[in-house]
Parts: C-alpha cells; sequence; structure tokens
C-alpha cells in the first residue's frame, strides 16, 4: 500500500493512521540518487532531490509540509531529517 502520490512538485501524503514498513533504511536506500519516476512517490524521493540539489547547486533547499492539524507533518518531517541523517552518513549507493 502506497500513502502517497505526485500533484505537480508536491507530494501528496494519505496519514495512514498505522505504521506501514515504508520508512526503512532499505527503503531510503532504495531512493538515493533516484528519478522520481524511476521510483513509485515517496517522501523520500522529495528529500532526495532536495539532497541532490543542495549538493549540485551549493544552495540552501527548503522543504514545505503542510496540513491540517493531524495530517502527519511533524512524523513526515521527522522522516526527512532521517533520511538525511541516513544518507549523509554515507553508504554504499551513494555518489561520492
Ligand atoms: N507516516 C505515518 N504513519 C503512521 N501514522 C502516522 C504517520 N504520520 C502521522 N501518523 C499518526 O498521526 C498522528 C498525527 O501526526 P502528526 O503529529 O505528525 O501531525 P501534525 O500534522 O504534525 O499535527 P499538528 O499540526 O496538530 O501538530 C501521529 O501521532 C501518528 O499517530
Amino acid at each position: 500500500m502506497n500513502s502517497q502520490t505526485y500533484s505537480g512538485l508536491f507530494c501528496v501524503f494519505i496519514n495512514p493512521y498505522k505504521m506501514l514498513p515504508i520508512y526503512t533504511d532499505s527503503v531510503a536506500n532504495m531512493y538515493v540518487n533516484k528519478r522520481r519516476a524511476e521510483m513509485p512517490p515517496h517522501l523520500f524521493a522529495v528529500s532526495d532531490e532536495a539532497f541532490r540539489n543542495m549538493m549540485t547547486d551549493k544552495e540552501n533547499q527548503s522543504m514545505l509540509i503542510t496540513g491540517e492539524s493531524g495530517a502527519g507533518k511533524t512524523e513526515n518531517t521527522k522522516k526527512v531529517i532521517a533520511y538525511f541523517a541516513t544518507i549523509g552518513s554515507g553508504n554504499k549507493n551513494q555518489k561520492s
């Protein structure tokens, strides 16, 4: 089950209110250095794009995480930070 889809630049997320195995390190590694179209819609794809743009353009990046109360903003923000920690710590899929 995937509760995420794209709408233009946005990744739309429906809060599943249950723990899905979609935020594991192995899933994170699958999104490293991938184009959007190569993988199913995911917060990690947006995160990876921001990270790559930061590294390529040497510019700070912003991510807008918005939604009504209880939509999952806090949880998703934590997942984004965890993704940056995962790829920032280096892994076999990451280009130097
Ligand atoms: N990705 C997720 N998977 C499973 N459950 C989730 C997920 N994201 C959020 N939830 C559930 O929804 C609840 C509310 O999420 P969260 O606190 O992130 O919302 P919020 O948008 O930050 O809310 P508020 O604006 O009121 O602070 C969480 O406590 C959790 O139970």
